[in-house]
């Protein structure tokens, strides 16, 4: 495991080849159109790899989900951009987003999730079909059996708790199998044994699967499962870990807290 701080925030983001990529992004949130904007992200710049787990922490309000969004092209950023297999994000039209997040990103959210009008099997394969494959309904099965899901595959989502809709959404990862995976506090709802068994689940495929996966979490546990850590405060990155155990990161946590 090693510390590192992290180099100036306007060092242009690197390798070129990384899926997931955010250069000088910038988020302002107005809450009235008088209102003086509130910084959410003041000019991040990160590469995530292939084949890499990469957990975002960082205190409350310190930009983890607004990265995330902006990443995933959920919200547009204010300034800076973001690219998602070399294709820079802001240069897609919404329908062509839409058309791109279904081929290759999948999301572990706890909203932009599942559709409720359709049952767990059905939200399971949705963006295999939407992409214009066929899933193994063996595979299907198989993915929600490894979630602990089997006897709830025809339930609609409004009747699944928190916890299992997450589940449903990891199954819906593992069968559709995209490129990118962006998830928020995946475990934030599960108990620790089966937000444990998941994770694995999920880390075990990325890197069988070379996907590359970015969460934000809160959990040292859920981020000692990761090749990376990137810690930010006040919308700025402040430290990277990599691969620390659970010990480390509660240490670098509470000195994130206490730095000015
Ligand atoms: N939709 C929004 N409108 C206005 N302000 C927002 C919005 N979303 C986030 N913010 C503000 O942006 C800042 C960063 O919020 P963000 O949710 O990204 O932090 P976070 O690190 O994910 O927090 P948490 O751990 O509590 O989920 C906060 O000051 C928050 O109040």
């Amino acid at each position: 495991m090693s510390v590192q701080p992290h180099p100036a925030q306007h060092a242009s983001a690197s390798a070129p080849a990384a899926p997931v990529v955010a250069d000088q992004v910038a988020k302002e949130y107005r809450h009235s159109p008088r209102a003086q904007p509130t910084p959410a992200l003041r000019g991040v710049s990160l590469a995530f790899a292939s084949g890499s787990i990469n957990a975002l922490m960082g205190p409350s309000g310190s930009g983890k989900s607004t990265l995330l969004y902006c990443l995933a092209g959920l919200e547009a950023p204010s300034a800076g951009r973001c690219s998602l297999l070399g294709q820079p994000v802001a240069a897609l039209g919404r329908a062509q987003l839409a058309k791109f997040r279904r081929r290759h990103v999948g999301f572990v959210f706890q909203s932009y999730n599942l559709v409720p009008s359709i049952s767990a099997y059905e939200n399971i394969v949705l963006p295999s079909r939407l992409a214009g494959r066929k899933p193994d309904p063996a595979v299907v099965r198989a993915a929600l059996e490894r979630v602990g899901l089997a006897d709830k595959a025809d339930e609609l989502p409004g009747r699944l708790s928190g916890g299992q809709q997450q589940r449903v959404a990891i199954a819906r990862v593992i069968v559709s199998q995209p490129d990118i995976v962006f998830a928020d506090e995946p475990t934030g709802a599960l108990d620790t044994a089966t937000g444990d068994a998941v994770l694995q689940l999920m880390c075990g495929q990325a890197r069988e699967r070379g996907q590359c996966v970015v969460m934000a979490t809160h959990d040292p546990s859920v981020a000692a499962r990761c090749d990376r850590v990137v810690l930010l405060k006040d919308g700025l990155v402040h430290a990277e870990l990599r691969a620390p155990d659970a010990d480390a990161v509660a240490v670098a946590l509470n000195r994130l807290r206490g730095s000015q």
